[in-house]
């Protein structure tokens, strides 16, 4: 009896991976932190709730980004949701553009570890990072929240299939 055995399925490529991922909408979030590695914030849509007991958020950073060794360094993060009349923020935290830049077209509180909140954001998550872990390219960092902040009732920005979108609150 022969047992051949089945060749091994090519790895899935990256391409493939993305356009799918391209297909789901995504809230979009500007994550920053502050503390002995310097105040850094990027552009997210890699995050997730996790736990409610205690309250949890994860949120996973390219370990390439510019901004990785900040938040390598620091405790203190905060998860930024962003309103649709937000947009230009989630352009200039997307990349190449310089920290001050960033930063000065917000305007900002100052969380309880330190870390930059964003006010008039749709959602504000005041964190302390509690735990790390490395997959692949991205370190996923699990975020013990501390407080929230919740902003005017305004339509979401969403991310899908490459482009911003305003999502409206729902009709009555
Ligand atoms: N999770 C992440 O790290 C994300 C990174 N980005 C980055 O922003 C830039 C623009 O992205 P798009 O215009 O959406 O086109 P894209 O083709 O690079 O990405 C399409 C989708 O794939 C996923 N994705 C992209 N890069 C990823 C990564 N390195 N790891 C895990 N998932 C990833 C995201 O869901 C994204 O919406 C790219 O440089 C992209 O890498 C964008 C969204 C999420
Ligand atoms: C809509 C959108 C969502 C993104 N989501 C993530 C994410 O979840 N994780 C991540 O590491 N990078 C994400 N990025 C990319 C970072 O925002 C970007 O790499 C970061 O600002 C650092 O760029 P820099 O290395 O040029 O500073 C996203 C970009 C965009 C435009």
């Amino acid at each position: 009896m022969s047992s051949a055995v089945e060749p091994r399925r090519a790895a899935l490529a990256k391409r493939d991976f993305r356009d799918a991922m391209a297909r789901i909408g995504a809230a979009v979030h500007v994550v920053t932190t502050d503390g002995p590695g310097g105040r850094a914030g990027f552009t997210a849509s890699a995050v997730c709730s996790v736990s409610d007991e205690p309250p949890t958020l994860l949120v996973c950073l390219n370990r390439a980004a510019s901004v990785y060794p900040a938040f390598a360094a620091n405790e203190a993060l905060c998860v930024n949701a962003l309103g649709a009349h937000q947009q230009a923020l989630a352009d200039l935290f997307g990349g190449r553009t310089p920290m001050d830049e960033r930063f000065a077209a917000g305007r900002w509180a100052t969380g309880l570890g330190g870390a930059p909140v964003l006010l008039d954001a749709a959602a504000s998550f005041d964190c302390r990072i509690a735990q790390r872990s490395v997959v692949g390219t991205h370190e996923v960092m699990f975020c013990a929240v501390l407080a929230v902040t919740v902003g005017e009732a305004a339509h979401a920005l969403v991310y899908f299939e490459r482009r911003y979108h305003a999502l409206p609150t729902a009709m009555r």
